[in-house]
């Protein structure tokens, strides 16, 4: 089966209460053979093939994914600060983003969007591997509060866009580095946000440094990736980030960089931009008509 015939016929996982608009639930695949063909304009097939590889391994602590699994209670303070302020919420409270709908590009596994279902938000989680969505809906069902608000479909953001999605929030952790096509998968992240709602981008920039420690210290001497997981090519600069969303309509709110400290694995925020880092925006409201 094709990627394109994958993200097309695929079924819904979740039959519960949206509240977001996505005209047709869709669902998980399990086709490795899923990563041939077109689909969205910002799939890379390659990528995609890398990401099967890998799927069955998404929750173990210890595996490839262990930098996501380290980094995700940073990334989801900074994105639970981010669609606060934007949404004129108290982050400090249980479930700060309660009923808000926000959508997970590139949910992998479902790590970041089991962490925000537990602050509240309704999660849709879309990713082009049919095995890693497969992973995330079957990995929410251990906790009945997190399946009732987690979402997942083999899609791509711009398949999304295509229904007319609209979201409170959308955010794209460490995926932007492997799409084919950055303005136009910018683009999308901006046309699925709701006037007045809030994007969050994490990723890797490209620096002298983020070739040291990102390509030669986590792939080739630490093993915390699979070789070959990033090519430094593909990294972005946050200017580059900020003038692709801020051209398809949205405004830089902040951003941080995270800082890994390899011995311990703990993330912490820092000015150094270097290697990792987050960006947030706010799209704006909708201006007022005059009568
Ligand atoms: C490094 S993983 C990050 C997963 C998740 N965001 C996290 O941080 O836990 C990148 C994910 O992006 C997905 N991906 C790559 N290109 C994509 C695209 N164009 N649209 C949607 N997902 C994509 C991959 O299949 C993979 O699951
Ligand atoms: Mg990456």
């Amino acid at each position: 089966m094709s990627m394109g015939a994958a993200l097309s016929s695929s079924r819904g996982v979740h039959t519960s209460r949206r509240t977001h608009d996505v005209p047709q639930p869709s669902a998980a695949g399990t086709s490795a053979a899923a990563a041939q063909g077109p689909a969205g304009q910002s799939m890379d097939a390659q990528e995609v093939a890398k990401f099967e590889a890998m799927a069955s391994e998404w929750w173990d602590p210890d595996g490839p994914n262990g930098a996501l699994h380290t980094m995700n209670p940073l990334r989801t303070q900074f994105a639970r600060d981010a669609i606060c302020l934007a949404h004129g919420r108290e982050a400090r409270t249980v479930q700060p983003l309660r009923d808000l709908s926000v959508l997970d590009v590139g949910c992998g596994g479902g790590l970041f969007s089991e962490a925000l279902a537990r602050l509240g938000a309704d999660v849709t989680g879309v990713d082009t591997s049919a095995t890693a969505i497969s992973v995330a809906a079957t990995h929410a069902q251990a906790d009945p509060a997190v399946a009732s608000r987690t979402h997942y479909q083999n899609a791509t953001a711009e398949q999304l866009q295509q229904q007319g999605a609209h979201f409170d929030a959308v955010v794209a952790s460490e995926v932007i580095e492997h799409v084919s096509n950055v303005p136009e998968f910018c683009a999308s992240l901006v046309a699925l946000t709701r006037p007045g709602g809030s994007i969050v981008v994490s990723t890797i920039n490209r620096t002298n440094r983020s070739y040291a420690v990102a390509i030669v210290g986590a792939e080739q001497i630490m093993g915390l990736l699979p070789k070959g997981t990033h090519q430094w090519e593909r990294f972005i600069t946050p200017e580059e980030l900020q003038e692709h969303i801020e051209r398809a309509g949205a405004e830089r709110i902040g951003d941080s960089g995270m800082v890994m400290n390899p011995f311990t694995g703990h993330w912490t925020f820092s000015a150094d931009k270097a290697v990792n880092y987050i960006m947030s925006f706010r799209k704006p409201a909708e201006q007022q008509r005059n009568p």
